[in-house]
């Protein structure tokens, strides 16, 4: 089955979505201290990047019924102390499609935002179409000025069939090495189960089919993970990475860009710990997963299990997710479990 017409509609929203947030994101930067600890300029971000992404696939895709599980919900903005902040969103929203062609007439109420932003209820699960949606993943990196990307991918039946992940500032090229130049930044990967991975500059076409790591030495490894230690146990990350004799420090970047730049090969595992009674959301990896298994990797959960999409708003998972190629993935599984059971036993003396 193709996914075209959803891949060319997904393309859009998230190129949109991304021109909003950077918008933000700027102005966030060239403002001053006291209003860099104000969380607000997020959250604006955060809603509008759903509300625009949210009204263009259904616009575009108009003949067919429309799902979206999407992490924002517009409760607060509803409240009388969230009026201001609507009006914002509200005239984010206008101002970025009024600079897209095919929308530049949309006006959009305050009411068609809180519309838009609430069709992101759904439930998703094993039947039907849903698309699946991080607005702003990474909100921690965004306010830094770091890494965020803007999620999208589409569950049928259960399985991720399509993925779009728009990383404004992820260079287009390799972050492998960080004392070589800083490069043009905006990157768009996108996939379709069993058409490959391709990534494009965010501004413009071109794209170019990616392919993950090769490598097959675990010592030549380098992995990433989060740059918040609050988001993964960094302690077993790093006894993990002893084990397989990497050599490299971890890269610590924030967001589903791990994902993309694991799927041109910047970097060959990716591994993530969450602490304990963290539930993992099908948004925070869905289009993530998609990009790295089309261009050659694996992702799977602690125990071996593939992520599993079909159970709603949630992943359930064995402990952590972790990500390589075909060829270490034997090794890193290994490593993982020897670690896990040497962390129970020492917690449990
Ligand atoms: N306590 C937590 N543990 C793990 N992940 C978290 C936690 N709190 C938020 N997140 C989510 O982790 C993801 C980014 O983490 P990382 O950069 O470490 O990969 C985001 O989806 C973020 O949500 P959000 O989408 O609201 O930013
Ligand atoms: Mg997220
Ligand atoms: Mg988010
Ligand atoms: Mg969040």
């Amino acid at each position: 089955m193709s996914y075209d017409r959803e891949l060319v509609a997904a393309k859009k929203a998230a190129s949109l979505a991304a021109r909003l947030c950077q918008k933000i994101q700027r102005a966030l930067l060239q403002s001053d201290v006291q209003s860099k600890s104000d969380r607000s300029p997020v959250t604006v971000a955060d809603y509008g990047s759903q509300a625009v992404v949210s009204f263009i696939l259904e616009k575009e895709l108009v003949d067919v019924p429309f799902s979206l599980v999407a992490e924002e919900d517009s409760g607060d903005l509803r409240e009388e102390s969230g009026k201001e902040i609507l009006n914002r969103i509200t005239a984010l929203v206008n101002e970025t499609l009024a600079g897209a062609d095919t929308y530049a007439s949309s006006t959009l109420s305050e009411e068609s935002v809180l519309t838009a932003i609430d069709k992101g209820k759904s439930e998703g699960g094993p039947i039907g179409r849903h698309w699946v949606l991080d607005p702003i993943d990474g909100t921690k990196g965004f306010l830094r000025g770091d890494q965020y990307a803007i999620a999208l991918a589409l569950l049928d039946n259960g399985k991720v069939v399509l993925g779009v992940l728009a990383c404004p500032n992820l260079p287009l090229t390799s972050i492998a090495h960080k004392d070589t130049a800083p490069t043009e930044v905006g990157c768009l990967f996108y996939a379709q189960a069993g058409s490959g991975t391709y990534m494009e500059p965010l501004d413009g076409s071109s794209p170019v089919k990616v392919t993950v790591s090769d490598i097959d030495n675990t010592e030549e490894a380098s992995f990433f993970e989060s740059y918040e230690a609050a988001h993964s146990m960094q302690d077993l990350t790093s006894s993990i990475a002893q084990k397989l004799g990497v050599k490299a420090p971890p890269v610590r970047i924030d967001s589903q860009a791990k994902y993309g730049a694991l799927s041109r090969g910047d970097g060959a595992i990716y591994m993530r710990f969450p602490h304990k009674g963290y539930r993992e959301k099908i948004w925070d990896h869905a289009a993530g997963c998609i990009v790295v298994t089309e261009a050659g990797g694996i992702a799977t959960d602690a125990g071996g299990n593939l992520l599993d999409f079909s159970k709603g708003r949630f992943l359930d998972l064995d402990t952590g997710i972790i990500v390589t190629n075909q060829k270490l993935m034997p090794a890193l599984l290994k490593a993982v479990r020897e670690s896990l059971e040497e962390k129970s036993s020492s917690s449990s003396l």
